[in-house]
């Protein structure tokens, strides 16, 4: 019996909703009883055809053109039916359903989502880091983000990868044929320089972790949440931020009540930021619980940024509460680096004192935007973002996760062998884990359930 993996599939492959044109796609061993139902003809491989698309007693559902890819040489590595027709909800889910049952009597169903490039990564059409740069293409939400996952989907992510385990494997290689013949023993090693050759391929772990760091960040973004007593000016450096008036701005202290966030980019990078309830003991139970969520997305912020208003704090650059804020803050944050006090209303009231500026801050005016640049700059250096957005591929937490693990095992390897007489099986076992997680990055190692959680998250028909 043939397994799920194998059904013939259909789906509706363009968004939802009125366009101009929309496709639906069939993949399978043999797309042919389907194709003769709908187009009542065989076609040119690969060659538009302008037809009607059939239904059941042979009237014409739509006039479009049809597309035939014989396997294996489509998206999916099967045999693809493409039905290019107009569209409109109504038209595609007509042709969805004739596919259906057309293919009935060949087990055709609906795909699952990421189910088409899930059999595009099975039949080696591309790897799993490719595979995944599809959906990230989609899924890009600044031109940065779609472009360095254009180039993951053209490979040059996994070349990179495949760069490193080669190398890694030559290595390992050395290492086991010292192994099996106890005769050639560490001096062996050393003749054919295993420790440069170690170093060498650590430094370009390194190299490439630093770049899919920043891939995963173009993909991933930063959150950002302003925090501060009431009435700081929190809500209006958000509107500033955003260049639209997001976020409700009054006189009145309490105004904002309840998260308010939005997407922004930084030279390419997406930055969530939220805005957030005023921190106060005072209010009523609505504002209680708007200041337990600031909160929780204070705990959760790659920085924060706390808000104090030069013009109450007089010749004091912080006043009673934010004393309080601060020691709450200290306990809350994994890390002071998240960090940055903001000295608001610059426009309004003199700078602070320099004694009293604490660490990282800024002096701005989200009223007038004095200051704004050199906020957006010390919010990237806070994400770790140093590189052109031209030279970043696109990566996931998954990928870096991989590639300290493969760092990590290199270096417990590195160790070994700056002994006089290295344990050779634990030398080669480090390498051989190393490798492994090269390889669950290209999909060479993966687990089904891996491979499940990821196409699953892919939108239908992709
Ligand atoms: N109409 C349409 N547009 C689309 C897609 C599609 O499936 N249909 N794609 C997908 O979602 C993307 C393009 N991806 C594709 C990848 C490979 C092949 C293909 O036919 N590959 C063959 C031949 C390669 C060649 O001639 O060089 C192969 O790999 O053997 C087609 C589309 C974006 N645009
Ligand atoms: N002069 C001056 N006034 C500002 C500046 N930023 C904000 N304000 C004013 O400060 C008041 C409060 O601003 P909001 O942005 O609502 O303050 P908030 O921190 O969001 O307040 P809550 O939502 O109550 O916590 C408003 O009257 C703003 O116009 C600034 O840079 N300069
Ligand atoms: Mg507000």
């Amino acid at each position: 019996m043939l397994s799920r993996h194998s059904d013939p599939i259909v789906a509706i492959a363009t968004a939802s909703g009125r366009g101009a044109v929309g496709i639906v796609r069939v993949s399978g061993r043999d797309v042919s009883q389907v194709l003769k139902a709908l187009c009542g003809r065989t076609l040119v491989p690969r060659h538009a055809t302008y037809l009607p698309f059939l239904d059941a007693v042979g009237q014409p559902i739509d006039q479009g053109l049809a597309l035939h890819f014989p396997a294996p040489h489509s998206y999916t590595g099967e045999d693809v039916l493409e039905l290019q027709a107009h569209g409109g909800p109504v038209v595609l889910q007509l042709l969805l359903a004739r596919c259906l049952e057309a293919g009935k009597s060949t087990g055709l169903r609906l795909a699952e989502p990421g189910e088409f490039t899930r059999r595009a990564f099975l039949n080696d059409k591309m790897d799993l880091a490719q595979a995944e740069a599809v959906s990230d293409l989609i899924d890009a939400n600044t031109e940065a983000a779609a472009r360095s996952a254009g180039r993951s989907l053209s490979g040059a992510f996994s070349h990179e990868v495949h760069g490193l385990r080669d190398a890694l494997i030559k290595l390992r290689m050395l290492v086991e044929a010292t192994l099996d013949f106890p005769e050639e023993d560490i001096d062996f090693l050393q003749k054919a320089d295993a420790r440069g050759q170690l170093d060498a391929i650590g430094k370009s772990v390194a190299t490439v972790l630093d770049r899919a760091r920043q891939g995963a960040l173009l993909r991933e973004g930063m959150q950002v949440v302003l925090a501060g007593q009431p009435n700081v000016g929190k809500s209006s450096l958000l509107n500033a931020l955003a260049g639209a008036e997001l976020a409700i701005v009054t006189p009145i202290p309490g105004t904002t009540r309840d998260k308010v966030s939005e997407t922004i980019q930084i030279s390419g990078v997406p930055v969530h930021v939220i805005d957030t309830a005023g921190l106060r003991d005072a209010g009523d139970e609505v504002e209680r619980i708007g200041i337990a969520r600031s909160w929780d997305a204070i705990e959760k912020a790659d920085a924060v940024l706390f808000l104090h208003d030069l013009t109450r704090v007089g010749e004091f650059s912080y006043d009673v509460g934010d004393d309080r804020i601060a020691e709450r803050l200290q306990s809350v944050l994994p890390s002071p680096d998240r960090l940055v006090h903001v000295f608001n209303k610059r426009d309004a009231a003199a700078p602070p004192r320099t004694e009293d500026v604490p660490g990282r801050h800024v002096v701005l005016s989200a009223q007038t935007g004095a200051g704004l640049d050199r906020l957006r700059h010390l919010l990237l250096e806070l994400a770790g973002w140093h590189a052109q957005p031209e030279g970043v591929f696109i990566a996931r937490a998954r990928h870096v996760e991989a590639l300290q693990r493969c760092q990590a095992h290199l270096a417990t390897a590195t160790a070994l062998l700056q002994g006089d007489d290295p344990a050779l099986d634990l030398l080669a076992e480090e390498l051989r884990l190393g490798h492994d997680a090269l390889s669950e990055i290209t999909g060479q190692f993966t687990p089904d359930d891996l491979l499940g959680e990821i196409f699953s998250r892919f939108c239908i028909g992709k």
